[in-house]
């Protein structure tokens, strides 16, 4: 039985946080790993949304922190599926910081997480195929399946000579 396709805004998932005291390091600012972590559930729950099953996380793509995150800061995380696979889905998270009472207000990390449908028996299975509609979905649909060959030969999983499309980028034909 093939799955119901299914659009990039239906895995459109929000998250908010108020970085407390016991989220920071001795200067204030917020610890990387507690986004990270953060970043990990929005991503799940968007996941899931997509998959409608139990998701796990297969990686995470780098993350660079680029401005330190204060005290008493509001996280917003955003999270869309890119692109559907066979059984993983590739996440795209957008993260924010505003400082309320000022109301200033700052992108501080993109980052693609990775994630595979499981059964209650962890096996793993298919995932719905994913329609992407606007122009920027289309953009992050067609860049998926090189960063997907990226991070399977990084993580040992697809030999180089396999990463068609990555290799397109680097040598001309
Ligand atoms: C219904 C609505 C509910 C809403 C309600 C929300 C509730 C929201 C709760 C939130 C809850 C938080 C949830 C946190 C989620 C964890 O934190 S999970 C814990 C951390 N992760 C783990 O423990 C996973 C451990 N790893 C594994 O189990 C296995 O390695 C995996 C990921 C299942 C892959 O298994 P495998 O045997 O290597 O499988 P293999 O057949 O080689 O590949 C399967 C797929 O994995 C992909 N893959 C394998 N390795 C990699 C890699 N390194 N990078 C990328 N992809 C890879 C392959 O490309 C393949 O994808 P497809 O080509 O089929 O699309």
């Amino acid at each position: 039985m093939s799955l119901k396709k299914k659009f990039a805004k239906e895995s459109f998932t929000i998250m908010n946080e108020l970085v407390l005291p016991n989220d920071t390091n001795t200067l204030n600012n917020l610890m990387g790993g507690r986004l990270l972590h953060w970043m990990d559930i929005a991503a799940a729950i968007s996941a899931q949304k997509h998959c409608n099953r139990i998701v796990v996380t297969a990686s995470v793509d780098n993350v660079s922190f680029k401005h330190p995150i204060k005290l008493g800061d509001v996280i917003t995380i955003e999270a869309k599926v890119t692109r559907a696979f066979n059984t993983s889905v590739e996440v795209r998270l957008d993260v924010w910081a505003e400082n309320i009472p000022s109301g200033a207000r700052q992108k501080s990390n993109e980052a693609y997480y990775t994630f595979v449908a499981v059964d209650q028996s962890a096996r793993t299975i298919p995932v719905p195929e994913l329609v992407p509609e606007t122009p920027e979905e289309i953009d992050l649909f067609d860049g998926a399946l090189r960063r997907r060959q990226l991070r399977l030969v990084l993580g040992g999983k697809m030999h180089p000579d396999e990463a068609t499309e990555l290799k397109a980028l680097f040598f001309k034909s």
